[in-house]
């Protein structure tokens, strides 16, 4: 996240950090919500390559253990059917992690509100980022979780010539105007969007401008959960 602030620990207490084991160290490379007890909404950009996942819950600082977090191996991950990896902007860019034993759910582990299918958020909704992303294009992961104010904005604004044009769908939603934003390492991570006085997670962090994650009149675009509904409750749902 480039500005903002580090969030009061566990105030996002769906956020998760998805881990990959890499000779015998597990290393942070995306974020996530947790949906149900059992499963984790993310990026299909982030479980493109197939390797070891693990989800951290409950965290704030990735590099110390505090006592709160819980550590939970993924058991299969489900992307998108429609996910073309060569092709960011056609969107699908989620998929579902299915944990190998449910999380518990405490005072720092809770599941994520998700919006009514089809609710689409009006221009200036407030918004937050949540992850552990890169604080400057270039720079280092942050150590502890940081937050963003990135309110909405609409298609129409999203998708004029000089904003994204047509690179953003309807199936996307946009957050902020470039100044803050989110960058690599917050991938798969939540918009948490307030709807009616509570927060409703809106977006799955997709994309920024690869001129540089805070590119003026390129937000950081979302895919957006509203869309993709019907199909989170057809993979998670237990036949
Ligand atoms: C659709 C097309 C026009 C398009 C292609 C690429 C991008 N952006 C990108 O590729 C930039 C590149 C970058 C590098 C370093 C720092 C910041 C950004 N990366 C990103 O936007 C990556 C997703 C890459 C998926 C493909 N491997 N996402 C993110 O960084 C995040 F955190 F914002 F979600 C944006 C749009």
């Amino acid at each position: 996240v480039v500005g903002g602030e580090v969030a009061k620990p566990n105030s996002w207490p769906w956020q998760i950090s998805l881990q990959y084991l890499s000779g015998s160290s597990y290393y942070h490379t995306c974020g996530g919500s947790l949906i149900r007890p059992g499963w984790v909404m993310t990026a299909a950009h982030c479980v493109d390559s197939p390797r070891t996942w693990r989800v951290v819950l409950g965290d704030h600082d990735i590099y110390n253990h505090e006592g709160r977090e819980q550590y939970i191996s993924v058991s299969r991950a489900h992307i998108h059917p429609n996910w073309n990896s060569n092709s960011l902007s056609s969107g699908y860019d989620i998929a579902l992690l299915e944990l190998s034993s449910d999380a518990s759910l405490n005072s720092y582990v809770q599941l994520a509100a998700l919006p009514p299918s089809g609710q689409v958020l009006p221009n200036n909704n407030p918004c937050y980022i949540s992850g552990w992303g890169r604080t400057q294009t270039g720079g280092s992961l942050s150590a502890e979780l940081k937050q963003a104010y990135l309110p909405v904005v609409d298609h129409d604004t999203c998708s004029r010539s000089d904003w994204w044009g047509s690179t953003v769908k309807n199936t996307m939603i946009c957050g902020g105007d470039g100044t803050l934003a989110g960058c690599h390492g917050d991938s798969g991570g939540p918009l948490n969007c307030q709807v009616s006085g509570q927060y409703v997670v809106h977006g799955v962090t997709s994309f920024v401008s690869s001129a540089g994650c805070n590119t003026n009149k390129r937000p950081t675009v979302f895919s957006r959960v509203s869309a993709y509904i019907s199909w989170i409750n057809d993979v998670s749902t237990i036949h």
